[in-house]
C-alpha cells in the first residue's frame, strides 16, 4: 500500500461533541450549562462553505473510514506526492560534513597554503542548469531519468513563467490554492481607530479594567510589535476600508460574534483576507484544519479569531480558574511573543478571557504563578511547554480545546518531533483524566500541593529552548537548523485519542506545510480540511495530498523526498534576486548591497534584514560593519537615523525581546539575524531581505524571503552565491520559486573606497590603488573595494576583540556550511568551499590552519553562561548604585 502518500491520520470524523467543561477544582468556577455548542451563526457559516462546493469530503475508503479528507479551496487533481525520505538525521550528517572537511585537509596536502584548502576533487559534477541533477543520488546517470526529469522542470517553468505573465502585477489571484494579496495596491491610510462595540459585545473600552494584559499573565505591551491601530501592512486593510460596510460585513459573515467583528475594525482590520475567508468557515463548524498559504498572508488570524469567536461564546463565562482552553504552538520565542500580543489586542472586550506565554529564557516561577492562577489562551515554544506540562502541577489542560501548529512543517521538524509527541501525550493523559506523574489525578489542587520538583529549579540553567532555535543541540553555536525533510515520517503509533482528542481541534498551518504524515498521526488529527493543497484520488478511494511533483525514484536521499519535492508560492510584490559574488569579495558586496538600499528613505521607512548561518557570523557583521567600518571608513557605512541591530539565538532573552521590539518600531534599520528570525516574525515595512550566507532547504528561503512584501507591500530579496552555489537557483526554480539575476558591477558605484591618506600609507600597493582612484574608472571600484577590505581586515587583526570575533566567525561558518543536507549538500558541499578566500572574507589574513572548538555545543553553552555572568552582575551594580543614592 502507498501508505507512504496518504493522509492517514484520522479517525472516524464524527461531529466532535463538546463535553461540558469540568470546572477545575477549587477553581471557583460554577458548572456551565449549555456551553458546548458553537454560536449557530458559525454553524451554518461553515454549512454554507460546504453547500457552495468548496468542501469536498472523501472517505470511507478500503483504507477505512479515517482516510477522508476535505479539501477546500483548491482541489484540482494533482500528481502524486514524494517518497518519504531515507532518514538524514542531523547528526550523520554533521559526522558526514565533519568528514569532508578532514578528508579535504588531509586530501589536499596539509593545508598550509590557502590553496591547500580548495577542494581535493571528488563529487559528481553538476549541470547548473540541470536542476534534477542535484536531486539525484550520485550513482545514478540513467539518461530516461533525466530527460524525464528535465521535461518535467520545463513544463513547470514554462507553466509558472506563462501565470506569471498572466498575472503580471495585476489585482491579487489565487494560484494553486495558494492566495496573492497584490490586489491590494500601494500603502494606504491606516486603519481609522473606531470605538464599534458589536452587538455581542460584552465589554467595550470603557469596560473592566482588567483586560488580557492586566492580569499578571501576559506581557504583552511593548514586547513585541503588534499596536493595535497601527497596522502597518495597511495595503490590505486599505483595500478593504475602500469596501466600506460591505468589508466590515465580511467578517460577521464569516459568523464571528458581533463584539469580535468590533474588535477587528477598532484594530484596522477591516475585513477578511482571502486564506481567511477560506479558514474561517472550516474552523468555525468545528472541524480540524491543514493549512498552507504565503507568508505574510494572514495565517494568525485564521486560527485567533475561531479560538476567541468559541472562548468568548460561553456561558457561563469561561473563567481563570478552569485553566487552558487553547494552546498555541511556535517555534521559536519572538514568534510565541508576537502571537501572544495578537491575541491580547483581540481579547481586549474580553476581560475574562486571558492570554500568555510561555518562552524559553524567561523565570519559570513567574511562568509557574501565572499558571495557578490560569491562563485560557497561551502562545507557547515546546521546549518550555513541554517543561510546564512535565513539572508544573497547577497547570490545568484538562479543558483544552484548541491545539495550533503555527509554522508546523517547523514543529514537525527533527528538532522538534520528539518534544511535540511528548507534549500531545501529556495533553491527552491529562484530558482524559490520568495525572501527570507524580500527580494525583486530575485535581489541580492536590496536584498544586505536590512538592515542587527538584529537577525545575536545576533546568533554569539547562534551558530547554537552548534545543529549539536554529538547532542548537545538533549544531551549537554554528549550528544551522535546517529542517529535516520528512523527519517526522518516523512516529509511531497515534497517541491522540479518546476523550481528549474528541473534544480538541487540531490546526496546523505554514507557508511551507508538507506531508509529514508519521507526526501528523500522533496529532490525532479528524477528518481535517485542507486549504492550500492540491488533493487527488488514490485507486483505492482515499485521497492524498498533492504538492508539486513526485521525487525521482531513488529519491535524494537524506533530506530529499517530500519537502525536496514541494512547490512554493511567493507574494507577487516580492521582488527575487541572486547575485554572483566570488567568496574573498562578499563582504565588500554585503556593504556595497547595503548602502544601496538603504540610500533612498522609503515612505514608511527603509528596513533591511541580513540573514547569517551562525550566532557568530551575526556578532561578526555587527561589529564589523558597524563601530569597526566606522573607525576605517572614517563615516559610518548605513545613514545616520538607519540602526544596525543584531538577533541570534545565543543573546539573553531580555536583549532579543529588546531587538525585536526595536526593531519593529524602527522607521529605519537594518537587523542582522541567523534564522531565529526567519520564520513567522511580522516587522512593518521590510524593504529588502539579503540572505548573506546560503539557506538550507527551499522552504528556509521562502521563510526568510516572507519576513519582506508582506500583506501587498512590495519588497525585494537579494541572495548572494558564490559561484559554485549558482546552481541553487536552478533548484529553487525546480520548486516554483523564480529569481533574476544582478551583477557585482552594477553595484560598483556603491563599493567603499578606502580613505585617501590610507591609500598613501599603504606601500606600492596603495599607491598603485590611489592611482586607480584617481582615474575613477568604474571597472576600478573592484580593485578598490578590495583595497579597502585589506586595510578593514589589518584594522580586525589588530583589534584582539575583532580577530576574535572573525576566528569565530569564519569557523562557524565553515561548520554551518558542513551541515547542509539531502539534496542541498550536492550544491553546498563543505569540499567546494575555497577556505582561504572565504577566510579572507571574515578579514582574515592568513588561512586559519585549523576549525578549532568554536561553535561546539560546550562552547555555546559557556559564552551563554558568560553573559547571564555579566548581565547579573551589571544589575547587581546598578542596585548597589541605585541603593547608596537612595541612602545618600
Ligand atoms: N484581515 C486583515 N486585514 C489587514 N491586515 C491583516 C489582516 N489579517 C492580517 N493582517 C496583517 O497582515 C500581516 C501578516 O499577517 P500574519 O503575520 O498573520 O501572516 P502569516 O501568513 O502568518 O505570515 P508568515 O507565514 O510569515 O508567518 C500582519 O501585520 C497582520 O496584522
Amino acid at each position: 500500500m502507498d501508505d507512504e502518500l496518504e493522509l492517514n491520520i484520522a479517525a472516524p470524523a464524527p461531529p466532535k461533541p463538546r463535553k461540558p467543561p469540568v470546572a477545575a477544582p477549587n477553581a471557583g468556577g460554577a458548572k456551565r450549562a449549555g456551553d458546548t455548542t458553537k454560536p449557530a451563526a458559525a454553524q451554518q457559516t461553515g454549512g454554507a462553505a460546504t453547500a457552495a462546493g468548496q468542501q469536498r469530503t472523501q472517505g470511507k475508503g478500503p483504507g477505512g473510514p479515517n482516510k477522508g479528507y476535505g479539501d477546500v479551496g483548491n482541489g484540482s487533481a494533482g500528481r502524486s506526492g514524494g517518497d518519504r525520505p531515507a532518514g538524514g538525521a542531523k547528526g550523520g550528517q554533521r559526522q558526514d560534513g565533519g568528514r569532508d572537511w578532514k578528508q579535504q585537509k588531509t586530501g589536499a596536502g596539509g593545508g598550509k597554503a590557502p590553496g591547500g584548502f580548495k577542494r581535493a576533487g571528488g563529487g559528481k559534477s553538476m549541470d547548473p542548469e540541470d536542476p534534477e541533477s542535484l536531486l539525484r543520488p550520485a550513482d545514478d546517470d540513467e539518461e530516461g531519468d533525466v530527460m524525464a526529469a528535465l521535461g518535467l522542470v520545463a513544463s513547470k517553468e514554462a507553466k509558472l513563467r506563462a501565470e506569471m505573465e498572466a498575472v503580471g502585477r495585476a489585482p491579487a489571484a489565487e494560484r494553486e490554492g495558494v492566495v496573492d494579496f497584490d490586489d491590494d495596491g500601494e500603502d494606504g491610510p491606516r486603519g481609522k481607530k473606531r470605538r464599534t462595540a458589536g452587538p455581542g459585545s460584552t465589554s467595550g473600552p470603557g469596560g473592566p479594567s482588567t483586560g488580557p494584559g492586566s492580569g499578571g499573565a501576559i506581557k504583552a505591551t511593548g514586547r513585541g510589535n503588534f499596536t493595535p491601530g497601527s497596522l502597518t501592512h495597511a495595503a490590505a486593510a486599505a483595500n478593504a476600508m475602500a469596501a466600506g460596510a460591505d468589508a466590515a460585513a465580511g467578517w460577521a459573515q464569516l459568523g464571528l460574534a458581533g463584539s469580535l467583528v468590533g474588535q477587528l475594525e477598532t484594530l484596522g482590520f477591516a475585513s477578511p483576507t482571502p486564506i481567511q475567508r477560506k479558514v474561517l468557515p472550516v474552523l468555525l463548524a468545528g472541524r480540524d484544519c491543514l493549512v498552507k498559504a504565503q507568508t505574510g498572508s494572514g495565517k494568525t488570524l485564521c486560527y485567533l479569531l475561531p479560538i476567541i469567536n468559541d472562548l468568548q461564546s460561553h456561558q457561563p463565562r469561561i473563567s481563570r480558574g478552569e485553566g487552558t482552553h487553547a494552546i498555541v504552538l511556535a517555534p521559536t520565542r519572538e514568534l510565541c511573543i508576537q502571537v501572544s500580543d495578537v491575541a491580547c489586542a483581540l481579547l481586549k472586550r474580553y476581560h475574562w478571557l486571558v492570554a500568555g506565554l510561555l518562552i524559553g529564557g524567561e523565570n519559570r516561577a513567574h511562568e509557574k504563578a501565572r499558571l495557578r492562577k490560569g491562563v485560557t489562551l497561551l502562545a507557547a515554544s515546546p521546549g518550555r511547554l513541554l517543561d510546564h506540562l512535565q513539572s508544573t502541577a497547577a497547570f490545568r489542560t484538562t479543558e483544552l480545546r484548541w491545539l495550533v501548529l503555527d509554522e508546523a512543517d517547523r514543529l514537525l521538524d527533527l528538532g522538534f518531533e520528539a518534544k511535540l509527541r511528548q507534549i500531545v501525550d501529556q495533553i491527552n493523559k491529562r484530558s482524559s483524566g490520568a495525572a501527570p506523574e507524580g500527580r494525583g489525578p486530575g485535581g489541580s489542587s492536590t496536584a498544586a500541593k505536590v512538592p515542587k520538583p527538584t529537577a525545575t529549579a536545576k533546568v533554569e540553567e539547562a534551558d530547554p529552548e537552548d534545543e529549539d532555535e536554529e538547532g542548537g543541540a545538533q549544531g551549537g553555536r554554528g549550528g544551522r537548523a535546517g529542517p529535516g525533510p520528512g523527519s517526522a515520517a518516523a512516529a509511531g503509533g497515534g497517541a491522540g485519542s479518546g476523550a481528549a482528542g474528541e473534544r480538541r481541534q487540531t490546526v496546523l498551518l505554514s507557508a511551507t506545510l508538507h506531508k509529514q504524515l508519521g507526526a501528523l498521526t500522533e496529532l490525532a488529527m479528524r477528518d481535517p480540511a485542507v486549504v492550500g493543497f492540491d488533493v487527488e484520488q488514490t485507486g483505492k478511494g482515499g485521497v492524498r495530498l498533492v504538492d508539486g511533483k513526485p521525487a525521482p525514484s531513488g529519491g535524494a536521499g537524506g533530506g530529499g523526498g517530500e519537502e525536496a519535492m514541494a512547490t512554493y508560492t511567493l507574494p507577487s510584490t516580492l521582488r527575487q534576486t541572486w547575485i554572483e559574488v566570488p567568496a574573498k569579495e562578499r563582504l565588500v558586496a554585503l556593504a556595497a548591497l547595503l548602502k544601496s538600499r538603504t540610500a533612498r528613505r522609503r515612505v514608511g521607512g527603509t528596513k533591511v534584514v541580513i540573514f547569517v548561518s551562525s550566532c557568530d557570523g551575526v556578532e561578526f557583521l555587527h561589529h564589523v560593519l558597524g563601530d569597526m567600518w566606522e573607525a576605517v571608513a572614517g563615516s559610518r557605512l548605513l545613514p545616520p537615523a538607519c540602526r544596525l541591530l543584531k538577533l541570534h539565538g545565543d543573546m539573553l532573552q531580555a536583549q532579543r525581546t529588546e531587538t525585536f521590539a526595536g526593531f519593529a518600531k524602527e522607521g529605519d534599520g537594518v537587523l542582522v539575524c541567523t534564522d531565529v528570525a526567519a520564520r513567522g516574525l511580522d516587522f512593518p515595512n521590510v524593504t529588502c531581505i539579503i540572505q548573506y550566507d546560503v539557506p538550507g532547504a527551499p522552504a528556509e528561503y521562502v521563510h526568510r524571503v516572507g519576513r519582506s512584501a508582506r500583506m501587498g507591500a512590495a519588497g525585494e530579496a537579494v541572495l548572494v552565491l558564490m559561484p559554485h552555489e549558482v546552481p541553487y537557483v536552478n533548484l529553487l526554480r525546480s520548486r516554483g520559486v523564480m529569481l533574476e539575476s544582478e551583477s557585482l558591477d552594477s553595484l560598483a558605484r556603491w563599493l567603499p573606497t578606502p580613505p585617501e591618506d590610507a591609500l598613501m600609507s599603504g606601500g606600492a600597493g596603495g599607491k598603485r590603488a590611489a592611482k586607480v582612484a584617481r582615474t575613477a574608472a568604474e571597472g576600478a571600484a573592484r580593485q578598490l573595494a578590495q583595497h579597502f577590505h585589506r586595510t578593514l581586515s589589518t584594522a580586525v587583526s589588530r583589534d584582539p576583540h575583532a580577530a576574535k570575533l572573525s576566528n569565530d566567525a569564519f569557523r562557524s561558518y565553515v561548520r554551518a556550511y558542513a551541515t547542509h543536507s539531502g539534496d542541498i549538500k550536492r550544491v553546498f558541499a563543505v569540499r567546494n568551499l575555497h577556505l582561504g578566500h572565504v577566510a579572507h572574507s571574515f578579514c582574515q589574513l592568513e588561512t586559519p590552519t585549523t576549525l578549532g572548538n568554536s561553535g561546539s555545543q560546550m562552547d555555546r553553552k559557556r559564552r551563554k553562561r558568560e553573559a547571564a555572568e555579566a548581565a547579573q552582575e551589571q544589575r547587581r551594580k546598578k542596585m548597589k548604585y541605585a541603593a547608596r543614592r537612595v541612602t545618600s
